[in-house]
């Protein structure tokens, strides 16, 4: 497996712990306009009645802002948060306790929910529905089963990949959220609100080429803004202008769209070892030796929808676009390809 670091990798890294980039509220929250304005109706509508939440599904690739929301849901509330991971939660024990311990209102917040068992999800379903627990006591013949009541919570879920839900875990749901790649104009806020709040000079210019590179992903905006301002000090620039960026994103291997290497190094593999596709998913992992779901999480989403690849049947293949930007001559068939295109392979 590639392990090297990958700067545009919207994967929370070290520095995303440094949690003063974050938006605390809904108004300072950018973006994702629709999504904030029913989410502000929901909170307001539960605080007035005194009553939980219905339970909030987040869906959407990394780096986007579902644990933001999440935590902006319980601050909103003024409730508390609590916070856990699908595959953190090993045991049914192991969510009993934390369901156990809410208070009412509260926000319980569940990152990676398709990464749930089972036999947890199990335990999820009446707790979310009857805000119940059905335990089962004993083994053999002496087993018994026990409810118990709970708290009449929140649960805050998180997934990158709605695909992998099961639909009654799904259906309970009663707000699901999904969050879409960010505009330039909103990653160019992003930017310069990060940069007032780390106190750096950034032109208006050197503010709209990071957006434009931060491919969608407001944690990659926070990440270039971060990298640039090092390259800008140790050049001894008094500001970020458009050119200082440009050259420190340069030297970052970030290309003009905010591509980056393992972006170039699929898209390039498909074009030259596959003739543009189509070509299995399977296929593509084995050549770039990066897990599946990491390509199908992180690299593709983007790259579909800046229409540089489609999914088919039979595969993924490259669009013109994508020769364009790979400087690359498309074969003359591409024509043909496109309009046989008609269905997702999933
Ligand atoms: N709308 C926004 N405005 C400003 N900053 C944002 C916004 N959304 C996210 N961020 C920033 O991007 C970073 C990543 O956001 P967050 O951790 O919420 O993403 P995520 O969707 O939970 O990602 P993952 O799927 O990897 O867990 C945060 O540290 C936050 O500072
Ligand atoms: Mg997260």
């Amino acid at each position: 497996m590639n392990t090297a670091p990958r700067l545009i990798s919207p994967d929370p890294r070290g520095e995303d712990a440094d949690t003063t980039l974050r938006p605390q509220s809904l108004d300072e929250f950018v973006g994702q306009a629709a999504a904030r304005a029913n989410l502000k109706v929901f909170v307001e509508a539960a605080k007035g009645r005194g009553e939980a939440l219905d339970h909030v599904l987040f869906v959407g690739p990394p780096g986007l802002g579902k644990t933001t929301l999440a935590q902006i849901m319980a601050r909103e509330l003024g409730v508390n948060f609590r916070s856990t991971s699908g595959p953190v939660i090993a045991k049914a024990g192991d969510l009993a306790a934390l369901l156990t311990n809410l208070e009412d209102r509260d926000v319980l917040f569940i990152d990676e929910i398709h990464r749930l068992s089972p036999a947890v999800e199990e335990i999820l379903y009446p707790a979310m529905e009857d805000y119940q627990l059905d335990l089962i006591i004993g083994e053999g013949p002496a087993a018994r089963s026990v409810k118990i009541d709970l708290a009449k919570f929140t649960l805050v879920a998180a997934t990158t990949r709605l695909g992998l839900l099961t639909n009654p875990l799904r259906d309970r749901f009663g707000i699901p959220v999904r969050l879409n790649f960010y505009s330039v104009e909103e990653l160019e806020m992003i930017v310069r609100r990060g940069a007032r709040i780390l106190a750096m000079p950034l032109g208006d210019d050197g503010a709209l080429e990071i957006a434009r590179r931060a491919r969608g992903t407001p944690r990659i905006a926070g990440r270039l803004l971060r990298r640039v301002r090092d390259f800008a000090s140790v050049a001894g620039a008094d500001h970020v202008s458009r050119k200082v960026a440009d050259e420190a994103l340069t030297r970052l291997e970030v290309d003009a769209l905010g591509l980056d290497q393992l972006d170039r190094r699929y898209l390039t593999m498909i074009a030259q070892n596959f003739g543009g596709g189509p070509v299995g998913i399977e296929t593509i992992a084995a050549g770039l030796s990066e897990p599946r779901d990491a390509i199908e999480d992180i690299i593709e989403p983007y790259l579909i929808q800046q229409g540089f690849i489609q999914r088919t049947p039979r595969g993924r293949v490259l669009t013109a676009n994508a020769w364009k930007h790979l400087g690359l001559e498309a074969p003359r068939d591409l024509a043909i390809q496109q309009i046989s295109l008609f269905e997702d392979e999933e």
